[in-house]
């Protein structure tokens, strides 16, 4: 075990309508993607008056005007609790989907509602995959920065999605991440670099004098449960070294914002960029030196032994997908890492079709990967063919959709929506608070996210139901 952290992930949604040719000399009414996501939200919107709310799983969802469907899966202290929770958000978000696509057909209107789990749309707008980790406010955030920087523009190579990247005289060519072009662009204009991809939020959720929540904006959505386990696990592990004191200072990148560009398109992961130091190493030297480090750390404490199970897959698979990108034979991670299986799946169908990479067909099936359906979605079946891995059960995500994490804060939250939903009783929820919204106006602070039992919410809990 290494110290309890919690642990969130925000994931933005794209959506959009496909939609039929109307029949010559019909009118057909459009669905925009503003539109596709008000069918999305109606019934949400209908019960709660709101189209922000937070869920009897402890989550939060929402849609802000005119933008992406988000999910903000509840507070976790543990890694396969985050990839079940995440996956809850699917089932949740495609059930929307499904009942939304009812709507249409009941109105008449042909199109169907997709929703891509991906970061970036058909005209090239970005939106996001968050992570949020809590850290404790007395270790020199500012310091860690100086691993985690360029730990995070380096761990696309193995956490990226994998993107078809239009060039600019024509074709295209295949690139680790979807979201590191978009960085680019979100901070080149920022004063001070680096800072967009870690912030500190000024809300902490939490007791702010004890913690501050990293938000990390630099990652790309994940579909593959290993992808997200890996991309989760390996960050809490390098937090839980760093926060023991090691100081990883000499992987500074000369420019953060030109290598996460150059890392995403060399697929070698071997051509190397320059530190801060003038030496130059490539993004895969860079995270063999932060694997070397983080596992030396904890062998040396003898703390290996007592990782739990999943921490464990994480490392093996941390050390996995480097040496796949050592040795280039990618058959090593290829139905766990989203770039890989990805890739596969594209090489074989063009491969098939004799098509090029910037065909519009190997666009779709590209597109149809992150398609969160159950059935219009290509995840189902690569998993029922064996080429996607899986570590959770149905039950489980099924169990999450309703049920909050059992460990945290969250299980209070979950608990506390749940009884007001079936006492119909009206209540105002966040992260950190829980009202009940009568003439006493009730209402309990939670500023420990680590605590599942408060004996003022038993009180609160009581009223509710009295
Ligand atoms: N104390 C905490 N430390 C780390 N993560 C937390 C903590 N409390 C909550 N979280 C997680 O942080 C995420 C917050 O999601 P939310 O979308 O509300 O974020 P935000 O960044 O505050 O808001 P917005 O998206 O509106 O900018 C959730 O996934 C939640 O589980
Ligand atoms: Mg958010």
């Amino acid at each position: 075990m290494t110290a309890r952290r919690i642990f969130g992930v925000e994931t933005e949604y794209g959506i959009t309508c496909a939609q039929p040719p109307a029949a010559p000399g019909h009118e057909q009414q459009v669905i925009t993607a503003d539109d596709a996501a008000r069918y999305l939200f109606r019934r949400v919107v209908a019960l709660g008056r709101s189209s922000n709310v937070f869920l009897r799983n402890g989550a939060r969802l929402y849609l802000d005007v005119g933008s992406h469907p988000e999910y903000a899966s509840a507070e976790c202290d543990d890694v396969h609790q985050l990839v079940v929770n995440d996956r809850a958000g699917e089932r949740i978000l495609d059930e929307m989907t499904e009942e939304a696509n009812g709507l249409l057909a009941e109105e008449g209107i042909a199109g169907t509602i997709h929703l891509f789990k991906n970061n970036v749309d058909s005209a090239g707008n970005s939106f996001g995959c968050h992570e949020n980790y809590l850290v404790r406010r007395r270790r020199d955030f500012p310091a860690m920065g100086e691993a985690l920087v360029p730990f995070f523009i380096t761990r696309q190579i193995l956490t990226g999605a994998g993107h078809i990247r239009p060039r600019a005289g024509g074709g295209a060519s295949y690139a680790f991440s979807q979201r590191a072009d978009q960085m680019w662009d979100a901070m080149s204009s920022a004063t001070t670099r680096s800072r967009p991809i870690i912030n500190t939020r000024d809300e902490p959720h939490g007791d702010a004098e004890l913690y501050r929540r990293m938000h990390v904006i630099v990652g790309d959505s994940s579909v593959a449960e290993t992808t997200t386990m890996l991309k989760v696990g390996m960050t809490e592990l390098l937090l839980a070294v760093l926060e023991d004191g090691v100081k990883i200072r000499d992987l500074v990148l000369a420019e953060p914002m030109r290598a996460i560009r150059e890392i995403s398109h060399d697929t070698t992961a071997t051509v190397p960029v320059e530190l801060a130091t003038g030496r130059r190493l490539s993004a895969l030297d860079i995270q063999e030196e932060f694997y070397a480090r983080v596992r030396g750390h904890l062998d040396a404490e003898g703390r290996s032994a007592e990782l739990t199970a999943v921490q464990r897959k994480v490392l093996e698979l941390w050390e996995r997908g480097l040496r796949a990108l050592r040795t280039q034979d990618h058959s090593l991670v290829e139905t766990e890492l989203d770039w890989a299986i990805k890739g596969r799946l594209l090489e074989r169908y063009r491969a098939k079709h004799t098509l090029g990479l910037d065909d519009p067909r190997v666009a779709r099936l590209s597109l149809a990967y992150h398609d969160i359906s159950a059935v219009r979605g290509l995840a189902p079946s690569l998993v029922a063919r064996g080429l996607m891995a899986r570590i959770t059960t149905d039950e489980e995500i099924a169990d999450a959709v309703t049920h909050p994490p059992a460990s945290t804060r969250a299980k209070l939250r979950g608990d506390f929506v749940a009884a007001a939903q079936e006492r119909r009783r009206d209540i105002t929820v966040d992260w950190v608070h829980l009202k009940i919204n009568d003439a006493a106006q009730r209402t309990v602070v939670l500023k420990d996210p680590f605590s599942p039992v408060d004996e003022r919410v038993d009180a609160l809990m009581a009223a509710l139901q009295a």
